[in-house]
C-alpha cells in the first residue's frame, strides 16, 4: 500500500521504527517529516499527510505526535478525512472496517514501538467492510462536512 507518515518532535523518534516495519512488510512509505527532533507544530505535518490522502497521492495516512490526541483533531478538520487515535490493537483494525479510517494517530508517548507495530500491521491490513450500515454511517460523517 501507498502510505504518508509524519511526526512531530515528540513522535520523530518512534517514526523511524515505525518507518523500518512498514517498509519491511513491503509497503511503500512517504514520510513528509518532521526529520530531526527540532520541535514542530503537528497541525502543520497532520495538513501534510492529510492532503496526500485526500488528493490521493496516498492510500492511507499515519501520524505520529506525543499522545496522538493533537494529530486527531487536527487532522479530523480537513475534508474527507477520518482519522482516529488508536492505541489497541481492536480499535486499530475496527476503526478501517467500520468506518473507513484513513488516517490512524499514535501517541509516542504512550505506545512502546512494539505495539505501534502491532497497531499499524493490524491498520493497514484492515479494509472496508461495505456493509450497508457502516456504509451509510460513513455517508453522514461526509454529510457532517457539509453542515454549519
Ligand atoms: O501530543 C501532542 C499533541 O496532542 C504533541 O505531540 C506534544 O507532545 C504536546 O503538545 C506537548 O508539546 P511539547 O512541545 O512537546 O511540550
Amino acid at each position: 500500500m501507498k502510505i504518508v507518515i509524519g511526526s512531530d518532535h515528540a513522535g520523530f523518534p518512534l517514526k523511524a521504527d515505525i518507518v523500518r516495519g512498514l517498509e519491511a512488510a513491503g509497503h511503500a512509505v512517504e514520510d513528509v517529516g518532521s526529520y530531526d527532533p527540532d520541535p514542530v507544530d503537528f497541525p502543520d505535518i497532520a495538513k501534510l499527510v492529510c492532503t496526500k490522502v485526500r488528493d490521493g497521492a496516498a492510500e492511507r495516512g499515519l501520524l505520529v505526535c506525543g499522545t496522538g490526541v493533537g494529530a486527531a483533531i487536527a487532522a479530523n478538520k480537513i475534508r474527507g478525512i477520518r482519522a482516529a487515535v488508536c492505541h489497541d490493537v481492536h480499535s486499530a483494525h475496527q476503526s478501517v472496517e467500520h468506518d473507513d479510517v484513513n488516517v490512524m494517530c499514535i501517541g509516542a508517548q504512550i505506545v512502546g514501538p512494539w505495539l505501534a507495530n502491532d497497531l499499524v500491521s493490524a491498520f493497514f491490513a484492515a479494509e472496508f467492510d461495505r456493509n450497508e450500515d457502516f456504509v451509510r454511517r460513513v455517508e453522514k460523517l461526509a454529510r457532517l462536512e457539509q453542515a454549519d
